[in-house]
């Protein structure tokens, strides 16, 4: 399932060494890197309005945003309408993520999980569908 998605990736320079992981192990149709490209400090909504784009105008299917914390990368790509980001520090929120919330985007907060843990929250995210029915409901009324 991972192998037919097209993936936009992003980061601050606290989630630049993940984000270069990723872009060396990830196996997925398509990944794009939307930046930071070093480790030089960096605002982060500059990498995560162009990942929560990218996302929301359907040329990739799910986002993957880092930073330090994940609150930074996650607030900024929750201002566009057709995002949902969640920050998940583990396998069971990346999964309640996708079934109950229909979220397109994780975003993983480097300076607290490892990158072992990332990559699994990473693959529990992109193999999760979502649940749809009560959910549904929620999820259409979150938008003002
Ligand atoms: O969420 C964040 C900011 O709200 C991120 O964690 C940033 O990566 C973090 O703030 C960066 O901190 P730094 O001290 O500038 O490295």
């Amino acid at each position: 399932m991972m192998n037919d998605l097209k993936i936009a990736i992003g980061a601050d320079h606290a989630g630049f060494s993940y984000k270069e992981a990723f872009l060396k192990s990830l196996n997925v149709k398509e990944l794009k890197d939307f930046g930071t490209y070093d480790a030089a400090s960096v605002d982060y909504p500059d990498f995560a309005h162009p990942v929560a784009t990218a996302v929301e105008n359907g040329d990739f299917d799910l986002g993957i945003l880092i930073c330090g914390s994940a609150n930074g990368v996650a607030i900024t790509a929750n201002k566009h309408q057709g995002i949902r980001a969640a920050i998940c520090w583990n396998e069971e929120l990346a999964s309640l993520a996708r079934k109950h919330n229909n979220a397109n985007i994780v975003c993983i907060p480097e300076r607290f999980v490892s990158f072992d843990m990332a990559q699994k929250i990473v693959e529990t995210f992109f193999n999760t569908e979502f649940e749809g029915g009560r959910h549904a409901n929620r999820v259409g009324k979150i938008s003002c």
